[in-house]
């Protein structure tokens, strides 16, 4: 099946709702930035890049059933005060729509906007069409002025089918061995997939697309880790001795976001652990675009027993503790290594 049109859709919301982005990191106010009912954080530019892919991917397919699994929703935002928030977010996605000149035949007005972040309810799962979408991925990346990423998967009977993936800080030349803090040269990054078809990247200001693999090395000695930049989000102690034991030389790559799938697609690093603490539910949101991008390419993507990850069960990923990314000549390997580290970690408590 061809998915040309619903890709078409995609780069263009997710390019949208990039500028957006790009604009609001930089000037970001402290009143722009709320706590949600779970204490993470969120601001005008999650709510609006979010109003605005909804609102671009109904105009760009307005005959097709709309389905959007996508993390925000107006709930938080309109409690104490929140006229006033939604009132600026109203205004930042006309002000982009208006200098891209898309859609000039209507102005958003509040009541638009809430029902554009709300279309984001849906459950998902096994059956029909259902786009998935996370507005920013990586917000305390984006607020310290660091990585994040738009992320938008179409899932197609439970399983995703394509994924684009906005990074507006990823430089466009590889970070092997940099530090999110002082990565060089020009940035912003646009990686898309669809199932069957291979990775790309572009800039996100140009359409110039190439080709991307990940790093087939199998010599874990030319191996680096990328992980999340937060501890809270991921166990470092234990990533760092399953790779000690299958012999990687690197220091860990510490970056927020799905641009960490990005930067592996593209061959930047070779493994990608995460294994949040006791208790926590991985979204699917937080990997759908990620895992097609990097599988496109020629990666893997799968929990602790070695399972791809199932997209099909709702908004929530139902794992086996933990998420692993590496080649497909290393997996076997490092699976072994995650599985012997997790043993020795438990019979030390
Ligand atoms: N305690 C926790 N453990 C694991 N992941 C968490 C977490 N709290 C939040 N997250 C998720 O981690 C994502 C960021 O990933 P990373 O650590 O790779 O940058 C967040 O996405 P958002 O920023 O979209 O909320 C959020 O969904
Ligand atoms: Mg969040
Ligand atoms: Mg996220
Ligand atoms: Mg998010």
């Amino acid at each position: 099946m061809s998915y040309n049109k619903e890709l078409a859709a995609a780069k263009k919301a997710v390019s949208l709702a990039a500028r957006l982005c790009q604009k609001m990191q930089k000037a970001i106010l402290q009143s722009d930035v709320q706590s949600k009912s779970d204490k993470s954080p969120v601001t005008v530019a999650d709510y609006g890049s979010q109003a605005l892919v909804s609102y671009a991917l109904q105009r760009e397919l307005p005959s097709e059933l709309f389905s959007l699994v996508a993390e925000e929703d107006s709930e938080d935002l309109l409690k104490d005060g929140g006229q006033e928030t939604l009132e600026r977010i109203t205004k930042l996605v006309n002000d982009i729509l208006a200098s891209d000149g898309s859609y000039s035949d209507s102005t958003l007005s509040t009541e638009d906007i809430v029902k554009a972040i709300d279309c984001g309810k849906s459950e998902g799962g096994s059956q029909g069409r259902h786009w998935v979408l996370d507005p920013i991925d990586g917000t305390k990346g984006f607020l310290r002025g660091d990585q994040y990423a738009i992320a938008l998967a179409l899932l197609d009977e439970g399983t995703v089918v394509l994924g684009v993936l906005a990074c507006p800080n990823l430089p466009l030349t590889s970070i092997a061995g940099g530090s999110q803090h002082s990565l060089p040269g020009e940035v912003g990054c646009l990686f898309f997939s669809v199932v069957g078809g291979g990775t790309y990247m572009q800039p996100l200001d140009s359409s110039s697309a190439v080709k991307v693999q990940v790093n087939a090395t199998d010599n874990p000695e030319e191996a680096s880790l990328f992980e999340s930049y937060e501890a809270a989000h991921s166990m470092h102690d234990l990533s760092s001795s399953i790779v000690k034991k299958l012999g990687v030389k690197a220091p860990p790559v510490r970056i927020d976001s799905q641009a960490k799938y990005g930067a592996l697609s593209r061959g930047d690093g070779v493994i990608y652990l995460r294994f949040p603490h006791e208790g926590y539910r991985e979204k699917i949101w937080d990997h759908a675009a990620g895992c097609i991008v990097v599988s496109e390419a020629g990666g893997l993507v799968t929990d602790v027993a070695g399972n791809p990850l199932d997209f099909s069960r709702g908004r929530y990923l139902d794992l086996d503790t933990g998420i692993i990314v590496t080649n497909q000549k290393l997996m076997p390997s490092l699976l072994k290594a995650v599985r012997e580290s997790i043993e020795e970690k438990a019979s030390s408590l």
